[in-house]
This record gives C-alpha cells, sequence and structure tokens, in this order.
C-alpha cells in the first residue's frame, strides 16, 4: 500500500523508526492512521465482506485477512465456506509468502498456522478478542470448546518453535483521530449528496448510522465482559495483557480502532436509493461494464476511505483501491474478486516533509503550491500495485473524490473497466488541478453516488416517514434485486 515510501514506516520499532522517511516528519501535522492500524482495520473490514455464500453458524469464525510484504498490501482475503483465511492464503501466494507480515482479524487455528510458519512468513498479528476457532459460548457447548482450548495449544506451540512473530500489533490511535474522521466524512460526496435531499440540509442520519455501525462493530469485534475476554486472552497466550493497565489500555485501544472503523463505514451509508450508479450508455451485454452489487461497491469505497486517511495532504486525503474479477468464482471468500494495488496521495516516495509545499491555490505564488508535487491516489495506486491489469477481466477502481485530468487517461491507458468515484468536483477547473476529463471519459463505465436513477420512486423512497431516526429501515426492490444480483458475481 502506499502513498509515499514509508520502508518500515509506522510499525514501531526502533529499527522502524529509523528506516522510515517522512512518515515520522508528517506525524504530527494531521492526525493520521499507522500502517499497522490500516492493516488491522482492513483486516477487521475484511471479515465483513459481503458474501454471497450463506454463513454457517459454527465454531470456526469467519476472519478476515492482510497480505503485507514490504509495508505494501499485497492481498486481501476472508474466509469462506470451505476455507480459513490462512488456507486462501497459502493458495492464492503459496511460497510468495515467505518474509510476508499477515494480518489476521481472529488469532488463526493450528491447521492454518502449521502452514503459514512453514512458508516461511516473517509476521503474523491478530486481533486480540474471540480466535478463529471461537473460545465463547463454554457454557452452551463445553465439549467443543475442549477442542477450541486444545487448538489454542496447538497454537501457541507452533509459536513457540517458529521463526515467525506471532504477535499483536495495535497501536494508540493519535489524539482527535476519530474526531477528524467524523468531520471529514460529513464533507464527502456521500453524505453531502445526501444531506441536500433532507430536510435542513442536516447529516442526522450520519450520526445515527455511525451509532448503529458501533454497537454492531462492538458486538463482533469486542468482547463486552471483561472476564470473559481475560479468560479468553489468557488461553490463547497473552497472559501479559490481563493485568492492568495493560488490560484497559488494551481494550481502550481496541475500542478506538472499533469506532474509527464504524465512522468511516458509516460515510459510504446505506440510506434510501442512494448507491452507485452509471447513466453511461454501455452496450447491453458487455459484462465488463456491468456495475457490482451495490453493498460490495460500498465496501470496497469503504477501503478506499480508510486508505485516505494516510494522506500526507494536509487539506484533501484521497485513497483508491482496485480490484478486478476472475472469469470463475475462486475458493477466496471475496468471491471472484481479488485484490490489485491501492494507495493515498502522498509525497514522492523517500521524500521528507519539507522538500515540498503544502499550500494549495489561496497561496499566491504558483510555485510554491503542492499540486505539482504530490502523487495522486489514483498514480499511487497503479505504481505500486501487485497484479497486471488483464485485458479480458472487469478490473475496477474505487477512489474517494473525482480523478482529476491527471488521472482520467491514466487510468484508461492502464486498461480499468470501471471507477467508482464521487463526482461533486467533477467538471469543475480550478486553479492548478482540474476535473473536466471525467465527465467525458468513453470506454471506462464510471458509478458515481448519486439517487437510484432507473428506481421510479426513488424520491418518494426517499421520504423521512419510511426511517426511524434518520436510518434506513426498509430495502428498496431495486436493493432487493442488487441483493440478489451478488449471487451472480464472478458467473459471467
Ligand atoms: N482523484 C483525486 C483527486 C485529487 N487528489 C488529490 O487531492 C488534492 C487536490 O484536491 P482538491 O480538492 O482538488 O484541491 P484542494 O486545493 O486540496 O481543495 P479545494 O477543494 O478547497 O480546492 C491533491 O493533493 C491531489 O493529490 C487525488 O489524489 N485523487
Amino acid at each position: 500500500m502506499h502513498g509515499a515510501e514509508e520502508a518500515a514506516g509506522a510499525a514501531g520499532g526502533p529499527r522502524a523508526r529509523a528506516a522510515s522517511t517522512q512518515t515520522d516528519s508528517m506525524a504530527g501535522q494531521i492526525p493520521r492512521l499507522s500502517k499497522v492500524n490500516l492493516f488491522t482495520l482492513f483486516s477487521l473490514w475484511m471479515e465483513l465482506f459481503p458474501s454471497a455464500e450463506q454463513q454457517k453458524k459454527s465454531q470456526v469464525k469467519k476472519s478476515g485477512l492482510v497480505v503485507v510484504k514490504n509495508m505494501t498490501i499485497i492481498g486481501l482475503h476472508c474466509s469462506s465456506t470451505d476455507l480459513h483465511a490462512g488456507q486462501i492464503a497459502l493458495i492464492k501466494h503459496g511460497s510468495r509468502l515467505k518474509n510476508c507480515d499477515l494480518y489476521f482479524s481472529r488469532k488463526p487455528c493450528s491447521t492454518c498456522l502449521k502452514m503459514i510458519v512453514n512458508a516461511g512468513v516473517n509476521r503474523i498479528s491478530y486481533w486480540p478478542a474471540d480466535p478463529e476457532i471461537s473460545l465463547q459460548n463454554e457454557a452452551s457447548n463445553p465439549m467443543t470448546t475442549d477442542d477450541a482450548k486444545l487448538d489454542a495449544k496447538a497454537v501457541e506451540r507452533l509459536k513457540s518453535n517458529s521463526r515467525a512473530r506471532v504477535c499483536v500489533l495495535l497501536q494508540p490511535l493519535v489524539c482527535y483521530m476519530v474526531q477528524f474522521i467524523e468531520e471529514t466524512s460529513t464533507k464527502l460526496d456521500f453524505i453531502q449528496k445526501i444531506a441536500k435531499s433532507q430536510p435542513d440540509f442536516n447529516t442526522d442520519f450520519y450520526t445515527a448510522c455511525r451509532q448503529e455501525k458501533i454497537k454492531e462493530y462492538e458486538s463482533l469485534f469486542l468482547i463486552s465482559n471483561e472476564e470473559t475476554h481475560k479468560q479468553i486472552l489468557m488461553t490463547i497466550g497473552l497472559e501479559n495483557l490481563c493485568e492492568n493497565p495493560y488490560f484497559s489500555n488494551l481494550r481502550q485501544n481496541m475500542k478506538d480502532l472499533v469506532l474509527v472503523l464504524a465512522t468511516v463505514a458509516a460515510s459510504v451509508p446505506v440510506f434510501g436509493c442512494f448507491g452507485f450508479y452509471s447513466t453511461d450508455s454501455q452496450p447491453a451485454n458487455e459484462t465488463h461494464h456491468q456495475g457490482l452489487p451495490q453493498e460490495i461497491a460500498r465496501h470496497c469505497m469503504i477501503q478506499a476511505r480508510l486508505l485516505a486517511y494516510r494522506t500526507e495532504d494536509h487539506k484533501t486525503g484521497v485513497g483508491a483501491i482496485i480490484w478486478a474479477e476472475e472469469k470463475s468464482r475462486s475458493c477466496d471468500g471475496t468471491g471472484a474478486m481479488y485484490f490489485v494495488g491501492c494507495g493515498y496521495n502522498a509525497f514522492p516516495v523517500g521524500s521528507e516533509y519539507a522538500d515540498f509545499p503544502h499550500m494549495d491555490d489561496k497561496q499566491k505564488d504558483r510555485e510554491i503550491r503542492k499540486f505539482r508535487y504530490i502523487i495522486h491516489a489514483e498514480q499511487n495506486a497503479l505504481t505500486f500495485r501487485c497484479r497486471e491489469i488483464k485485458p479480458d477481466e472487469r478490473s475496477m477502481i474505487f477512489v474517494t473524490k473525482c480523478p482529476c485530468d491527471e488521472c482520467v487517461p491514466l487510468i484508461k491507458g492502464a486498461g480499468i473497466k470501471q471507477i467508482y468515484a464521487g463526482d461533486v468536483d467533477a467538471g469543475k477547473k480550478k486553479a492548478d488541478i482540474s476535473y473536466m476529463k471525467f465527465g467525458e471519459l468513453e470506454g471506462v463505465t464510471k458509478f458515481t453516488w448519486q439517487l437510484n436513477p432507473f428506481h421510479a420512486n426513488a424520491l418518494e423512497f426517499h421520504d423521512p416517514m419510511t426511517r426511524e431516526n434518520g436510518v434506513q429501515k426498509t430495502k428498496s426492490v431495486d436493493d432487493q434485486q442488487h441483493q440478489n444480483k451478488k449471487l451472480c458475481l464472478g458467473h459471467y
């Protein structure tokens, strides 16, 4: 994952600090997510990847996984009904896992861990709550919990006898991070467009949606009962974290990260008939141009939104992520979709904070404005991608802001078939950056955030009466169609 080079970046530790470049010197300018926290958040978010498969109630929990090489993401995966995330990583990357860092949303089971350490991974970080083989609900099923405990023991033995570090890499958030995310979220195209359709232009729906997400993610990723949490930590070899102040610090860090996830997730909300739609005229049978199911598009845009909080631009953070779809469904919980690359806007690799100007067009002297130096999110995603963009596959880029005139020809030239973006800036010519080409772009289908133009009753459906606390409760026919359509993903 890029922005600018952050060789060992935010991972912390003396070696990492010595090797980093502008990461540390940028710190303190604007609240930024550390890379380690970003990878952790991505792993949690991958656990929530919308799945076409029915999740069976099982002791094996779905988990999300981020594969990182040289501090750059090279794989995003989640468990499927047949395979655990760790097994999928092995199938997809094989011996390329050597020296990689893996971030899991749950501590992996022994079946996965033995293969991963065998592949020579460097580090395995996991979210310190309920592991992949669940240790919760002991009372209701003591037999299965015995097996889970046995597995936890095997994991510890594998850990102590392997070269790989199996650890918890969580870092405290910088001050005001959550507040900063909240403020910047409400200024985005996604929230602004909905707010405009509200009486008095209000953003109450964002607050309500955020509250819902907080509740939902807290119950998924945190263990509300402190004693249960302690017991689980003891069983998975984290007895050192069971004493205060370590225990309360850990819980606070976890809570803060869940808050970040909920705040970002709410910034591309499920709301009425809003979604990513295209009004471009395309041949009806042209599968490369068919839109993704709304929940998948939203999921990937939220990944781009998370990336934006690594920006080095003081004013405008932008994130971009590229996904592609294989011709047929693969074993991954992501269906046929696979990760290609991601980035955020930042100054060139290796530069120091003072090397380039940070000013926008309020600065009269054009020579000391940022625009000629900063690398755009799309440019970084393309430059540091880990997979090629194949002409016969449906590939898509998700960008939190409208692609500018520098980036539009790059995206088209790279062979990307679809753009999902905000478009509030489209058609604007600013002093040093313009957004004129996006509207005229042909051959790449543009999906922009808007009221469903094909839904006859989009406006009526949007009536506040159909909402409770500002959050849409019922699904439109169209949303249900999209729900069904996701089953078709990867089967063209
Ligand atoms: N698709 C885009 C669009 C813009 N950017 C980044 O966004 C910044 C420019 O944003 P813009 O809003 O156009 O200009 P600002 O001067 O930052 O803000 P304002 O809206 O007030 O003009 C640049 O750093 C550029 O790298 C980007 O990475 N990807």
